[in-house]
């Protein structure tokens, strides 16, 4: 039988790694597609499981800042998880974790997260799904029906190499309103939110950036392109991938403005915040659609102290927290309120016992802890402790993340 060894994928097997997660994924990649993930390599902790001299697993973790309730914090964003088909079932994925969780302790990453291909798989190392997205649909061959007036400000289309520039303090400001948002630097702007081709539809336009009036108080980002994957729609979509704007009004002006574009005849937005204005300002729900609701970021937390230490709370509590996962049971003391928390480790009464899963689910505020209480996922040792629990961790606007890594 081999040993697996996992180490550091050296910068000299960058193309053994990217060969080994096009095969992982059966998928191809032409020379500009392959040069933007060797960037995104290079910038990225590389675990890699060697067998022998051959490189027989890998995955990549980018460093990122994620916004948390009343904060941010180091998140390790873990992509590129590819087992060579002939190792699979072996635990080569269990040890690439493994290796990259003493990784980012000692890093100083409290938390990881990832963009789950399959949904089934990351409930077992801990991740749960942290934010959600709706896609929504609008049928674009008459106008936007609404129920408030539009800002009456122009549109203004700009130059996705002055993009970044321009919105990101846009960006920043709705991020800090926002927990589960990645902190975008300008090549982020560039490789991840405005590539000239979209990875998953390359039939579609490059990007188009719409900003709403002087300074902006809106902007949206969009491709056009023939309606190939969306049933009822030949001559075309407009696929929106982001839309933010500080009032409704604002948001009214932009989806107007996306709905009236020529040569389409549906307006689809995949990564939408389950908050959406739009869904209680179109006056015809017909027209609007929710056509799915999916878990977008999936979240794990490393360090429980640290991640509920770096969080705001809205209202107070002191409890016993028993967070259980695979391995082992850790008890904390949470006394937290508006004025900020203390974690203790203790030997105490747990009031509440729940696992790692359920606290990466209700941490950002995606999901409410009754709910997952409801669910049979969390154990009430003394009664009130999760209505208490569940009314600290809320937040004023749901957590929602559109950045895919
Ligand atoms: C963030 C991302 O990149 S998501 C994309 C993930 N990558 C892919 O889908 C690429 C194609 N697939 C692969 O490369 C591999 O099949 C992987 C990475 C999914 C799994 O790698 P393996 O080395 O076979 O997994 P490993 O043997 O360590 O299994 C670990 C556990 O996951 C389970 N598992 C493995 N594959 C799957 C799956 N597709 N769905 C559900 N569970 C799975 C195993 O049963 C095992 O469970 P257990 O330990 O509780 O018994």
């Amino acid at each position: 039988m081999t040993t697996l060894e996992f180490r550091r994928i050296p910068e000299a097997h960058l193309d053994r790694a990217l060969d080994l997660t096009y095969l992982a994924f059966e998928e191809s990649a032409d020379a500009e597609r392959r040069e933007r993930h060797r960037e995104m390599l290079l910038g990225a902790e590389r675990v890699g499981a060697y067998d022998g001299d051959d490189l027989v697993g890998m995955l990549a973790a980018r460093p990122l800042l994620l916004s948390v309730p009343g904060g941010e914090l180091p998140c390790a964003g873990v992509m590129f998880v590819s087992v060579s088909p002939g190792h699979r079932g072996r635990g080569v994925l269990r040890g690439l974790i493994g290796e990259l969780w003493s990784r980012c302790r000692a890093a100083g990453q409290p938390l990881a997260a990832l963009w789950a291909a399959d949904a089934g798989l990351y409930g077992r190392f801990g991740f749960g799904a942290a934010t959600h997205v709706y896609g929504v649909e609008i049928d674009s061959d008459r106008p936007l029906a609404l129920r408030i007036e539009p800002a009456d400000l122009p549109v203004h289309f700009v130059d996705p190499e002055d993009a970044p520039a321009l919105l990101a303090p846009l960006h920043a400001a709705h991020r800090r309103r926002r927990a589960g948002r990645v902190a975008r630097d300008n090549a982020w702007w560039r490789t991840r939110t405005l590539p000239e081709t979209e990875d998953d539809a390359p039939h579609l336009s490059p990007p188009r950036v719409v900003t709403l009036g002087t300074p902006p108080v809106g902007y949206a980002v969009y491709r056009t392109g023939d309606g190939r994957d969306v049933p009822g729609t030949p001559d075309g979509i407009v696929a929106v991938s982001e839309l933010e704007a500080d009032t409704p009004e604002a948001a009214a002006a932009l989806w107007r403005h996306l709905v009236s574009i020529d040569r389409t005849e549906r307006v689809r937005a995949w990564g939408r915040p389950l908050d959406d204005p739009l869904l209680h300002f179109a006056a015809d729900r017909d027209q609007v659609r929710v056509t799915r609701e999916i878990p977008a970021l999936w979240l794990r937390v490393l360090d429980a102290p640290t991640a509920l230490k770096s969080r705001s709370w809205s209202a107070p509590c002191d409890l016993v927290l028993e967070i259980t996962d695979s391995r082992a049971a850790e008890r904390l003391r949470l006394t937290a309120g508006p004025d900020g928390a203390t974690v203790t480790r203790t030997d105490e009464a747990p009031d509440l016992t729940f696992d790692v899963r359920e606290l990466a689910a209700c941490y950002l505020g995606g999901t409410g802890l009754r709910d997952l209480a409801r669910a049979g996922l969390v154990t009430e040792h003394t009664p009130g402790a999760v209505a208490r629990l569940d009314a600290a961790l809320r937040t004023e606007y749901p957590a929602h993340t559109v950045d895919e890594f």
